[in-house]
């Protein structure tokens, strides 16, 4: 009898690791977002590049199932924007960005972000070596969603509650969703952010040492 036991799971711990290593030998700090589909991780990219970009040389790698439509919205504010293809699977791996990595010299950048693929379960068993995971979630996604997924939320280190200027128009009540997610992580800042009203963002970039 042969058993054959093959970790996956610390073969891509090891993975992150040597790209953190990578990242902190290059001088650049990065930031990984997650969330689900269309919950606004893109726009609040974008938000934080326009208030930060003057300051700092940023570059944005963007993950997507089939299209470079993020890489594109964010490449229109003057930055570098990579978008990576995963072609069906529904995270990102640290294996992609190290791929990605071969054609950029990181050493030309201060901050870089990361978007995952729209999905608020896979990407957190695939750190990617960030030094900060931004989890995005909106009010449109439902008053629940923390307590729906206590594994994402307990994973971030910061936490986007997103397009709050909505939550009237959708009767959600913001205060609850903030201590649902305050009971599942007590560390991580939890902030209340719309693009379309600028609310949050300053308090953001602040939470991100920025
Ligand atoms: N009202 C309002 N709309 C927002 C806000 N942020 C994003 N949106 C809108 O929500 C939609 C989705 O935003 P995106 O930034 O594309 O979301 P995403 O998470 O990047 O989407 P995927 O990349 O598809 O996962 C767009 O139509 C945005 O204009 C906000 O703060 N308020």
């Amino acid at each position: 009898m042969v058993s054959i036991n093959v970790d996956v799971k610390q073969k891509y711990l090891d993975q992150a690791e040597m790209l953190r290593k990578l990242y902190d030998s290059k001088g650049i700090k990065v930031f990984e977002l997650l969330g689900s589909p269309g919950s606004g991780k893109t726009a609040l990219a974008e938000a934080v590049i326009d208030r930060i970009k003057d300051k700092y040389k940023i570059l944005y790698f963007g993950g997507d199932v089939a299209s470079t439509l993020d890489a594109e919205r964010v490449a229109k504010h003057g930055i570098e924007a990579v978008e990576i293809n995963t072609g069906g699977i529904c995270h990102l791996e640290p294996s992609h960005v190290m791929e990605a990595l071969k054609n950029v010299d990181l050493s030309k950048y201060d901050i870089m972000f990361i978007e995952n693929v729209g999905n608020l379960i896979c990407p957190i068993n695939f750190p990617l070596g960030a030094h900060k995971r931004i989890l995005v979630v909106s009010v449109a996604e439902g008053e629940d969603k923390f307590v729906k997924h206590p594994m994402s939320t307990k994973a971030a280190d910061v936490i986007v509650i997103s397009k709050v200027d909505l939550a009237d128009a959708i009767g959600v009540d913001v205060k609850k969703m903030e201590e649902d997610a305050r009971k599942l992580n007590p560390k991580a800042p939890i902030i209340k952010v719309s693009v379309k009203t600028g609310e949050g963002i300053d308090e953001l970039v602040k939470a991100l040492g920025l």
